[in-house]
């Protein structure tokens, strides 16, 4: 009876032990940033085509995508566990945490290439399978390794790499490199700094003890604010590209516009008004307003080829 009881026990703590290690596995790889880049490959797969596209390249590349996607995340937490360990926000990781080994993670790693690669190459293309992985490169190797730790415009030329997906989403359609995804590549580009630099003024001191060059620690936090504003003001100019070269129709363009007023309001009220919780919510909202761009984008695609 003792022993039964024992071999309950045993058996729930090793089921909470293995829950554990899987969500450890599943929190590397960044899945919420990963949800939203595969948004904003979806929309990339959508707009490429003027008709309903193959599941078949729906599952297989956005499949592939969010594998490779991921495998940048898990080396990125690998990368950093030393200056993930000194911050704040990072600290709890599992790798800083010990609750992963380095060594265990990059297995994990390589599995997600290779299945992500092999599945991009089989059933989308090369082209797009060979993109992918240029930005999974530009990501865990070109921002993480070296320009994160280099200079303050780390995120800047870093950030191409996360802009990638519409393209990637195009690419899997069409095998061809389109100017109007590259448009939206420019959007996600253009973002980039305003979505990072607000929350890099909200931890500029975790940022400091790491002793990594983030634009508020290198430039001081009005330089930051003020480039943040001139950056959400030439985003609101990018976002009316696509309707004035016609990619996009009026709902996109009432959309868009509706939103970069309100990222304009809150990197105005930054610069000039600004709160201990601003940054915060600044942040908070372009991650809104980029989730909301795309599904106006769709929205407004679909509603001019249906209708
Ligand atoms: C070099 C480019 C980028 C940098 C440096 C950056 C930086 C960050 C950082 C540091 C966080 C973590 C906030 C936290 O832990 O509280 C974050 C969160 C987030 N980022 Fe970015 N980001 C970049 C590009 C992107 C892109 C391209 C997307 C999507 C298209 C994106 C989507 C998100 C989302 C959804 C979150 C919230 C995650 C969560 O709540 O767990 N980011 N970003
Ligand atoms: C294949 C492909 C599209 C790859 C791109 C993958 C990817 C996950 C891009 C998102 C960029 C991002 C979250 C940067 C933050 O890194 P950080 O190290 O500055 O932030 P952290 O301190 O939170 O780790």
């Amino acid at each position: 009876m003792s022993k039964s009881v024992g071999t309950a026990s045993h058996n729930i703590m090793a089921k909470s032990k293995s829950a554990l290690h899987w969500r450890d596995y599943y929190e590397m790889t960044k899945p919420k940033v990963v949800m939203l880049l595969l948004l904003t490959a979806l929309v990339g797969m959508c707009l490429a085509s003027e008709t309903w596209i193959s599941w078949k390249i729906l599952l297989a590349g956005l499949t592939g995508i969010g594998f490779l996607s991921s495998a940048a995340a898990v080396i990125n937490h690998v990368v950093d566990r030393k200056i993930d360990a000194q911050m704040a926000r990072t600290s709890n990781r599992p790798l800083p945490k010990g609750k992963v080994s380095p060594k265990r993670a990059l297995v994990f790693a390589g599995l997600l290439t290779v299945v992500g690669y092999v599945i991009l190459e089989l059933w989308v293309n090369r082209l797009t399978a060979l993109l992918t992985l240029a930005s999974l490169v530009g990501y865990a190797f070109v921002y993480t390794m070296y320009l994160k730790r280099a200079t303050p415009q780390n995120i800047v030329i870093g950030g191409l790499a996360g802009a990638a997906p519409p393209l990637l989403g195009w690419t899997a359609v069409t095998n061809d490199i389109h100017a109007h995804a590259l448009l939206l590549v420019l959007i996600i580009f253009i973002w980039t700094p305003p979505h990072f630099w607000a929350l890099a003024i909200h931890r500029e001191k975790d940022y400091a003890r790491a002793q990594i060059p983030m634009l508020p620690c290198t430039h001081g936090i009005e330089f930051t604010k003020t480039s943040i504003l001139l950056y959400t003001v030439l985003l609101a100019l990018i976002c009316v590209l696509p309707y004035l070269i016609g990619m996009t129709g009026a709902i996109y363009l009432i959309g868009s516009s509706a939103l970069n007023a309100g990222f304009l309001y809150y990197a105005w009220k930054l610069k000039f008004a600004s709160d201990e919780h601003t940054a915060m919510k600044t942040f908070k909202f372009s991650i809104i307003h980029l989730m909301v761009l795309f599904v106006v984008l769709l929205v407004d695609h679909y509603m001019r080829f249906t209708f």
